[in-house]
């Protein structure tokens, strides 16, 4: 998993223990979980919007977006990254991914 959002993880998780003036992160996990599912689907809502249309700058802007909150869903829901990461191999591995049946995407 790359490394700007495990750094991005840690800054949220930090946020739902400690307090920073204008934080945006703090506000949603004051506000709890029905907020930020609320967001989630704000987020989903915007990115599909984008994608509709060609502009790739937009699109970037909603998909960080999403992630972003996806990130804040997960530190509420005490997912990790490494859950994800651990999730992703094993589907890998059962498809073959890592076998060379399926040739890996390069330059991602
Ligand atoms: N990556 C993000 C990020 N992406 C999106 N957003 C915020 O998500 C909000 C989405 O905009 P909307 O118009 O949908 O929402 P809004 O009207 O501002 O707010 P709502 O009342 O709808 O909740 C904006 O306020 C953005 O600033 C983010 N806020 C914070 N981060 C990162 O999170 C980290 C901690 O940030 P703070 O908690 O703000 O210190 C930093 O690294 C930030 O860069």
């Amino acid at each position: 998993m790359n490394e700007d959002l495990k750094d991005l993880y840690k800054v949220i998780l930090d946020r739902k223990v400690n307090k920073v003036d204008g934080s945006y992160t703090n506000y949603l996990f004051e506000k709890g979980i029905d907020k930020i599912l609320k967001k989630v689907g704000e987020e989903c809502t915007e990115v599909v919007i984008s994608c509709k249309e060609d502009n790739k700058t937009e699109q970037v802007n909603e998909i960080c977006d999403l992630v972003y909150h996806v990130l804040v869903l997960m530190a509420e829901k005490g997912i990790t990254i490494d859950d994800v990461s651990e999730e992703l191999a094993n589907r890998s591995r059962k498809i073959g991914n890592f076998k060379g049946e399926r040739k890996p995407i390069t330059n991602v």
